[in-house]
């Protein structure tokens, strides 16, 4: 059978315990939202496959346990991602204090051009906020990354910050092949003008 798609990434989502990475990702893979919390126990994942730009991109979503005691089992995980999701809950300031270890986690254990992005989720609870939306653009931006708030219960933002890292993927992964190509183009182009001396010499001989 043909391949369903053309390119396999992998993302992972990082975050305290509670803060929503499982809802997350139910609502983007599943379409559908279950407000018990069964913490996650070490790892899991998801598959979706997505069409950017004609291509279609198989994402396959890790969802990591916030607890630190699962934090050797889920950091072997890491290595392996190509976008990270780092999560707080915006009616939590500890778990968005916290973001600055996730991140630093990342630093050591990724590899470096991973894509990251930075999620406030549980927007819809605005009564309970804990956590101006302005001061998270702005660590964001500190970071570089791209920061989105969302929704897991009321299904906002959650497909675009998905896509959005995909893109981000995508745009790298893609930009990585082009220098991959015009390298071997310029090795090719030495080695042919190495390869018509050496003909020429050759020709010369059997002359
Ligand atoms: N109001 C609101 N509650 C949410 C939202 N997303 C998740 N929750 C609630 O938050 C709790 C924790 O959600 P989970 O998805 O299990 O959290 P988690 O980050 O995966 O937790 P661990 O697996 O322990 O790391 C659940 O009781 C959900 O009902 C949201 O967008 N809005």
């Amino acid at each position: 059978t043909p391949k369903q798609y053309d390119v396999l990434f992998r993302l992972l989502l990082l975050g305290d315990s509670g803060v929503g990475k499982t809802c997350m990702l139910r609502r983007f893979t599943e379409g559908e939202f279950d407000p018990s919390h069964i913490s996650t126990i070490g790892v899991d994942f998801k598959m979706k496959t997505l069409e950017i730009d004609g291509v279609r991109v198989r994402v396959q979503i890790w969802d990591t346990a916030g607890q630190e005691r699962y934090q050797t089992i889920t950091k072997q995980y890491y290595r392996r991602a190509q976008g990270i999701i780092l999560v707080y809950d915006i009616t939590n300031q500890q778990s968005f204090l916290h973001i600055s270890k996730w991140a630093s986690d990342v630093d050591e254990c990724a590899p470096d051009k991973v894509q990251r992005m930075l999620i406030g989720n549980k927007c819809d609870e605005e009564p309970r906020r804990q956590v101006a939306k302005e001061q998270a653009s702005k660590l964001a931006q500190n970071y570089k990354m791209d920061f989105f708030e969302t929704s897991a219960s009321s299904n906002v933002n959650i497909s675009e910050s998905f896509t959005r890292l995909t893109e981000l993927v995508l745009q790298a992964y893609t930009k990585e092949a082009d220098n991959l190509l015009s390298s071997l183009d310029e090795y090719l182009d030495k080695a042919a003008l190495g390869g018509s001396k050496d003909n020429i010499a050759h020709r010369g001989c059997a002359c």
